[in-house]
Formats: C-alpha cells, sequence, structure tokens
C-alpha cells in the first residue's frame, strides 16, 4: 500500500507559519501524524517565542524550509496517549523543546546528550523529516522528549524554561560554573541572558550582568538579582573587571567581539557561546594562551537534563519574565524581539487567542 501525506499525517492541524525569508507569519491548516504507540498527543496552551525561531523565519542560518511553524518552547495538556506510553497520561500537563527525535542508539544518545545525536529531529524546521513546531493547535511527539510539567510551575512564564532555561543551565553543569561562591558573567540580558542570571543566583554564583544598555541596570540588580552590572562599552568599568570571572555565558544574538569578554576571565577562565550570531568570531590565540582560557560552546541539553533543569526551576521558583501575547501579535512581537524591546520573553497565548480559519 503506497502511502501519501494525507495518509501518514492524518490529523487536522492549525497554526502560524513564515512562507518565505521576509519572516511574515499567516495561518496555515497543515495535518499531523496519528498518536503511534509510543506517541503523546496535546493541546497546545502556551509557547515562548525565542530569537531562534526569528533567526529561522529570516532564514539567517540559511537552512530554512518553507511554509515554516516555528516554536520549541510548548506547553500544554495531554489529550491522547499511546498503548505503550507510560510518562504520561490524558490531562497532564507537558512540556516540548527544541528536540522531537533522535537515533536512540548512538554514543550521545546512550550518554543522555540526544541534542548532540547528529540524526536527532529538531521540533521545527528538522533537516531528516518534515517538523512543525509549538506555534499551532497541538502537538504529537515521542514520550521521550515529553517533559513532564511540576505541579507548582506556571504553565505561560515557565514555557521558556524548555529552550532558554535548558540552553543556559545544561552549561553552567557542563562547565562547572555552578559552584557557590563562583564569579559569572552573564552577556547579553534577553530570554536566555535573564534566566541565566536567575539560575545561577540559584546555585549561589556571584554574578555580574555585562550589556551594551546601561537602562537594564536597575532591572538586572534588583529584579533579577544581579550583584553587579558592566556596560561593555565603558572602558574603565571594564578594566576595572579584568581577570575577576570564573567564567562568562554568552547569549548575544549579534555579532561582537569576544576579546573584551576573554580578558574578565581570570585564569583557566571559560567563556561559554550559546548565543548563535551568524559571522564568524575574531578569536586570536593571545588571550587564551596566556591565561589558559577556554572558548566553548554548548547546545540546549538531553532529555534527563531537561526534566532535571525543569525540576530544579520548580523547586527554586525560576520562572522567565515574560509579556503574554496573543497569536495575532506575533508579527510584532517578531519586530520588537528584533530591536530588543522586550523583558524578557514573549509568550505566546495559544489555547485563548489562537482561532482556526
Ligand atoms: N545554544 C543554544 O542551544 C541556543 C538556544 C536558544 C537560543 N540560542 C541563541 O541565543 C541567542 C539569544 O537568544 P535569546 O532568545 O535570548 O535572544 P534575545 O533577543 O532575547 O536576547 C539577545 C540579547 O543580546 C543582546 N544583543 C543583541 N545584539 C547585541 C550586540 N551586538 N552586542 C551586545 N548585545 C547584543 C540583546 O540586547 C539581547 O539582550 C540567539 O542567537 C539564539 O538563536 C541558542
Ligand atoms: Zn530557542
Amino acid at each position: 500500500m503506497g502511502s501519501s501525506p494525507e495518509t501518514e499525517h492524518p490529523v487536522k492541524a492549525f497554526g502560524y507559519a513564515a512562507r518565505d525569508s521576509s519572516g511574515v507569519l499567516s495561518p496555515i491548516n497543515f495535518s499531523r501524524r496519528e498518536t503511534g504507540d509510543e506517541d503523546v498527543r496535546f493541546k497546545v496552551l502556551y509557547c515562548g517565542v525565542c530569537h531562534s525561531d526569528l533567526h529561522s523565519i529570516k532564514n539567517d542560518w540559511l537552512n530554512a524550509k518553507y511554509p515554516m511553524i516555528p516554536g520549541h518552547e510548548i506547553v500544554g495538556v495531554v489529550t491522547e496517549v499511546g498503548s505503550k506510553v507510560k510518562k504520561v497520561k490524558v490531562g497532564d500537563k507537558v512540556g516540548v523543546g527544541c528536540l522531537v527525535g533522535s537515533c536512540r542508539s548512538c554514543d550521545q544518545c546512550g550518554a543522555d546528550q540526544e541534542q548532540y545525536c547528529s540524526k536527532n529531529v529538531m521540533t521545527y524546521n528538522s533537516s531528516i523529516v518534515i517538523t512543525y513546531g509549538g506555534y499551532s493547535d497541538h502537538m504529537v511527539c515521542n514520550e521521550h522528549f515529553i517533559i513532564s510539567w511540576p505541579k507548582d510551575l506556571p504553565l505561560d512564564s515557565g514555557a521558556p524554561l524548555l529552550c532558554a532555561g535548558i540552553t543556559v543551565y545544561s552549561p553552567m553543569r557542563y562547565y562547572g560554573l555552578d559552584k557557590p561562591g563562583m564569579h559569572v558573567g552573564v552577556v547579553g540580558l534577553g530570554g536566555l541572558g535573564h534566566v541565566a542570571v536567575l539560575f545561577l543566583k540559584a546555585l549561589g554564583v556571584k554574578v555580574t550582568v555585562i550589556s551594551t544598555n546601561l537602562k537594564k541596570k536597575e532591572e538586572a540588580m534588583s529584579k533579577l538579582g544581579a550583584d553587579s552590572f558592566l556596560v561593555s562599552s565603558d572602558q574603565p568599568q571594564m578594566q576595572a573587571a579584568v581577570s575577576t570571572m570564573d567564567g562568562i555565558i554568552d547569549t548575544v544574538s549579534a555579532d561582537h567581539p569576544l576579546i573584551p569578554l576573554i580578558s574578565l576571565l581570570k585564569p583557566n577562565g571559560k567563556l561559554v557561546l550559546v548565543g548563535a550570531p551568524t559571522k564568524p568570531h575574531e578569536l586570536p590565540a593571545f588571550p587564551l594562551l596566556f591565561g589558559r582560557k577556554l572558548v566553548g560552546g554548548s547546545l540546549i541539553g538531553g532529555m534527563k537534563e531537561t526534566q532535571e533543569m525543569i525540576e530544579f526551576a520548580a523547586k527554586h521558583k525560576i520562572t522567565a519574565a515574560i509579556e503574554l501575547i496573543p497569536m495575532d501579535y506575533i508579527n510584532t512581537a517578531m519586530e520588537r524581539l528584533q530591536k530588543s524591546d522586550v523583558r524578557y520573553r514573549f509568550v505566546i497565548d495559544i489555547a485563548n487567542s489562537l482561532k482556526s480559519t
């Protein structure tokens, strides 16, 4: 029996898609697969708006497939489970982040690092199969990639943790920047950056925000609890902070110089890049040699660590600072995100505002 997109994906769905690199999002009817034995089907309640969604719809990374339905900070309520599903039941609250599949048999998958599996399937714009993300009415996904939502964690302001949260939490753990009393810098106070401050503070780490924008100082210190604030263009301030940091988490989404950041590190300090600008960084050897410094990267986190992160967040009452928006505000939200005009994450109120046409 031949298969067609209709037989493989017979369940009608509705969402918002970008059709080309203008990135403009508009309503779309599409379809999803039936609930398989190991699948969890859920109604989407909330979906965060990550800067990666913006990079993707605009084809900044030159890998866009259209129509593209973005969204990988997805929280919902389970409506159907396959016969073999053990993790959740109908009515449970669940989350899905950036991953919906991986080979499940390679070394990386065996080490709970599905994010580094060469055959992993991203939640949308996957290069392996067609996937559509959370700017949509419902999702279906293998239970391995489902996060069980902690009872006391808010659904709307918790949603951004599924990408922004795990993306900063994982490198803190892996690079050992999680020890009480350490001093860690956070560059770029946006969606990722502001939750980085919250996680580091919960771990007992001293945090300095490094930003281009002095206007964010008051909020960074009083609302997010940062210990100090450096304006990256202020030379005397930057000079006074040279060799003071054990690590830096760099969340900046656009081109920026790394050398001033490397100079802020103590010997053996680590600069971790999580932001994904398109232009290559300039990275001279000398500032690394003198001080045995390290520049590394990190991509989201595996499923086990994402579950651990979300439980850590619930325990420490960590949520994102959000602006809740209706679906039809998304194009304005994307324009504002491009201008860094959001404190600090847009979250779409999908269930109350996405109406099928
Ligand atoms: N590594 C990963 O797994 C991963 C996961 C999610 C997002 N990302 C990437 O991280 C980056 C940040 O994502 P976000 O959602 O936090 O974005 P955001 O827009 O909310 O925050 C980015 C911050 O960078 C600042 N910034 C922008 N241009 C700057 C410049 N030239 N110099 C200094 N600061 C500048 C902005 O003011 C803003 O505070 C994006 O590139 C995104 O694609 C990576
Ligand atoms: Zn993201």
